[in-house]
């Protein structure tokens, strides 16, 4: 912890009111510095391409072949010639022409030679290899065809319904770039190339622990003042994927010793550690000192986000760190913002949806805010020009914000898809004034399929 750091971080039995926003992280800020936290983890895997989807390319890849690797029909009909069509014995020069078929090519078959002696045409269906000889082909509704003859009353150009060979992509292409995370379009490309297996990072180690007396796994009964422990299944389930190898570390007490001797137990056996809860400055708060005597390094600690303000980075023998609050949707958002951040970053990544989120979008709804953190609210845009109130006058999509701002409340997270970010210098927001934008699919569904 620099002394900067401290100066911004409270003292023990301080509250980090609104007022003291000043001495809390920017939230891009706050990105940034968990990023840094953050190196890059080496190494190669070779995965079989089926279980590819989700892993990051090690390596550049290219096609060994054009793609498409010859030229060949784009819809079912005939292959015609240009001497066929200039021939005097069957046609006039600007037609109709008639002309006897002598053959077939069938995706997957051979080739019929053209015939040099005499105008004809060949069957041809898509996907067949265009005959040598043959430049043309005219699709089977441009002309009718009887008694194996096929009469057209107009040219198609040379080149007409014909896919050239490497117009995808020449052979040495490369498909996939180191760093792209695979989904099933790049799947698509390295089969089509060949590929049957790909150089992939190694997976992620993430783990997970929840700090408080009072929770109870769900399934257990409660006692008085207990509560179900849901942070720990949400952050678990926003974690899986087929890139990351978790941990559940368990719920820990709210004693400085068990959460001491947990963060110590765990430090250096994972790429990323997160805790919710404990980050605050209660007397049962002890997340910091605990982290500190387990021989951890406190980055930072406060973000100005509403909600979510308890944050502590850190690093810890090896390992980076994410300390969340323990309200749910706190936790939540800030998963969605640091965690996201520090994945991409461990997983050789870099961009992602800027934390201010997209602009161009307006609040459907009244909200009173007071100048000071940001606001994330759980949010929801309305893409529905044919109803009153989907988009603008000014053509915007609107946001229908679901319910007042809480860290606690996980209903308006649920029914939401993404948050409307309020900047921290707005006043009360009327309905048309801008909000940002950071739908849930920027983030960590980014980590599950979207390309860095
Ligand atoms: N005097 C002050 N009090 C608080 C401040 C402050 O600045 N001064 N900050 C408030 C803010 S903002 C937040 S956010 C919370 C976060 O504090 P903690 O990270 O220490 O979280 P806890 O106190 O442990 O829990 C808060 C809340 O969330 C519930 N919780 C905790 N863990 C879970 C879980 N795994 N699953 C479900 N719910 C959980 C817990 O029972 C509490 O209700 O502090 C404010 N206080
Ligand atoms: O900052 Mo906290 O608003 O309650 O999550």
């Amino acid at each position: 912890m620099t002394p900067a750091d401290i100066s911004r971080a409270p003292s023990g039995d301080g509250c980090v009111c609104d007022r003291d926003a000043g001495r809390l992280l920017d939230v891009t800020a706050a990105v940034a510095r968990a990023e840094a936290l953050c190196v890059a983890v080496g190494g190669v895997e070779t995965v079989p391409l089926a279980e590819a989807a989700g892993r990051i390319a090690a390596a550049a890849i290219a096609t060994p072949y054009p793609m498409p690797g010859f030229d060949h029909a784009a819809m079912d009909g005939y292959a015609l010639s240009s001497h066929a069509l200039t021939s005097g014995s069957v046609a006039g020069a600007s037609g109709p022409w008639v002309l006897p078929v002598t053959g077939v090519a069938a995706a997957g078959g051979p080739a019929p030679a053209a015939d040099g002696t005499r105008p004809h045409a060949v069957r041809i269906l898509t996907g067949a290899a265009l005959p040598a000889g043959f430049d043309r082909v005219v699709a089977q509704e441009d002309c009718t065809s009887t008694d194996g003859r096929i009469t057209l009353r107009r040219d198609p150009a040379i080149g007409a319904h014909i896919r050239r060979a490497g117009e995808d992509a020449p052979a040495g292409t490369v498909i996939l770039a180191a760093g792209t995370r695979i989904d099933a379009r790049h799947i698509a490309l390295l089969a089509i190339a060949g590929h049957a297996a790909v150089p992939v990072l190694p997976r992620l180690r993430v783990a997970v622990m929840t700090l408080g007396d009072e929770l109870v796994p769900p399934g257990q009964p409660l006692g008085p003042g207990r509560i179900h422990d849901s942070n720990r299944p949400m952050l678990l389930a926003l974690l899986t994927g087929p890139s990351t190898i978790l941990t559940d570390l368990g719920a820990i007490p709210d004693q400085a010793a068990a959460v001491r001797d947990a963060i110590a137990a765990a430090a250096g056996r994972f790429d990323l550690i997160l805790s919710t809860g404990g980050a605050s400055v209660g007397d049962r708060d002890h997340l910091k000192p605990a982290f500190v005597a387990a021989g951890g390094v406190i980055d930072s600690w406060g973000v100005a986000i509403k909600p979510g303000r308890p944050v502590m980075l850190g690093r810890i023998g090896g390992s980076a760190f994410l300390g969340l609050p323990g309200n749910p949707a706190a936790a939540f958002l800030g998963h969605e913002l640091f965690a996201t951040a520090m994945l991409r970053r461990l997983s050789g990544q870099s961009g992602g949806v800027p934390p201010t989120g997209h602009a161009g979008h307006v609040s459907g709804t009244a909200l009173t805010h007071r100048p000071g953190r940001t606001e994330y609210l759980p949010a929801r845009p309305e893409y529905l020009p044919a109803r009153t109130g989907g988009i603008d006058p000014a053509g915007r999509p609107v946001l229908r914000i679901m319910g007042p701002s809480s860290a606690a409340r996980l209903m308006p997270l649920a029914g939401a898809t993404g948050f409307a970010v309020v900047d921290a210098a707005a006043g009360d927001i009327r309905p048309g004034d801008p909000v940002g934008w950071l739908p849930f699919s920027c983030l960590s569904s980014g980590l599950q399929g979207a390309r860095s």
